[in-house]
């Protein structure tokens, strides 16, 4: 990892609002590729907070996380691709988001929580926090809090997807961001997590924030993928220069063995985690 560094340069470094809590975004997926639904999940996420949470956060900084290659999800560009794709994404179309490449350099599957930790870690310990005010030597650990679709949401209840005690740490200590998304319905996707939550006698769900698709927006990488093979445009759905590198580099132009086998419309994001996890703990 000595070709590491953790990316900050877009962080916002000080408080605008002394009173307020830093809050930093964090959507961690296989963005293979990165749509715009993807990036706008992190605008939504600044609305939802600016319109619910204003009087305690003021959001900082946002960062994508692509899974590593040993995520072991069919049809998936290689990390080194999907890492660089989204940082063309972000530098080309937002002045705020940034991507840590982090865990798509580990050589094993991270589980999310530990990719939470990580950002953390390098937030507030190794930078020590966001500063109060200009005119203050004073800092402040920023809350880190997970973003994704309320697919994500709903395999957080699936046996063997999530430990207990990564459920425990990201919702306990982080919290997260839903973005709903058609085909999980929220009210699925809560109630599980709701039982579990109380059964450990903490409170999970006071820790999950669900945002309403005001505009639905179903873009999936699954169907950009298969738009792709299929020689159709897929002009609008994604950022110019992400089309641009999977022209030059030709990706997604074949199906991949595993997605043919199953012949699925979207990947099975769950069976993937699991399969990774097993993988990981193997
Ligand atoms: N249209 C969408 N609406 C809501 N959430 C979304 C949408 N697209 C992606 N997300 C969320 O973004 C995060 C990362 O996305 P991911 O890379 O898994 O994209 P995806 O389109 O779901 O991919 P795939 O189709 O390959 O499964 C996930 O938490 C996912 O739920
Ligand atoms: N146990 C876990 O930590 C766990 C389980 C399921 C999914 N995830 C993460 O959620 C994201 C899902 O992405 P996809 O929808 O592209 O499969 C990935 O970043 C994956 O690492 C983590």
């Amino acid at each position: 990892m000595s070709n590491y560094s953790f990316p900050a340069a877009r962080l916002q470094r000080t408080l605008t609002d002394p009173s307020k809590t830093p809050l930093v975004v964090v959507a961690c997926g296989s963005f293979s590729p990165i749509t715009h639904m993807h990036l706008r999940m992190f605008e939504m996420a600044v609305d939802h907070v600016r319109q619910n949470m204003s009087d305690v956060y003021e959001v900082v900084g946002g960062y994508m996380s692509p899974v590593s290659d040993y995520y072991n999800k069919a049809g998936l560009a290689s990390a080194a691709h999907r890492v660089r794709m989204c940082e063309l994404a972000c530098e080309q179309t937002s002045d705020w988001l940034m991507v840590d490449p982090w865990e798509a350099m580990q050589s094993s599957y991270q589980p999310t929580a530990k990719v939470l930790d990580h950002i953390n870690h390098e937030i507030n310990t190794v930078l020590g926090g966001i500063r109060t005010s200009p005119t203050s030597d004073e800092h402040r650990p920023a809350r880190v809090m997970l973003l994704g679709g309320s697919d994500l949401l709903q395999t957080m209840s699936q046996p063997g997807v999530w430990s207990k005690e990564d459920l425990d740490h990201i919702l306990g200590l982080y919290g997260i961001f839903v973005i709903e998304r058609s085909g999980s319905a929220v009210s699925d996707a809560l109630d599980p997590l709701r039982e579990w939550g109380d059964e450990r006698g903490r409170d999970w769900v006071g820790n999950i924030h669900i945002v309403r698709q005001l505009i639905a927006n179903d873009i999936s990488s699954t169907r950009i993928r298969q738009f792709l093979r299929w020689g159709m445009s897929v002009h609008y759905l994604l950022p110019n220069v992400v089309i641009e590198y999977l022209r030059e580099h030709g990706l997604y132009r074949e199906e991949a063995p595993k997605e043919k086998e199953k012949g699925k419309e979207r990947a099975d994001s769950s069976s993937a985690a699991a399969a990774a996890a097993a993988t990981s703990s193997s």
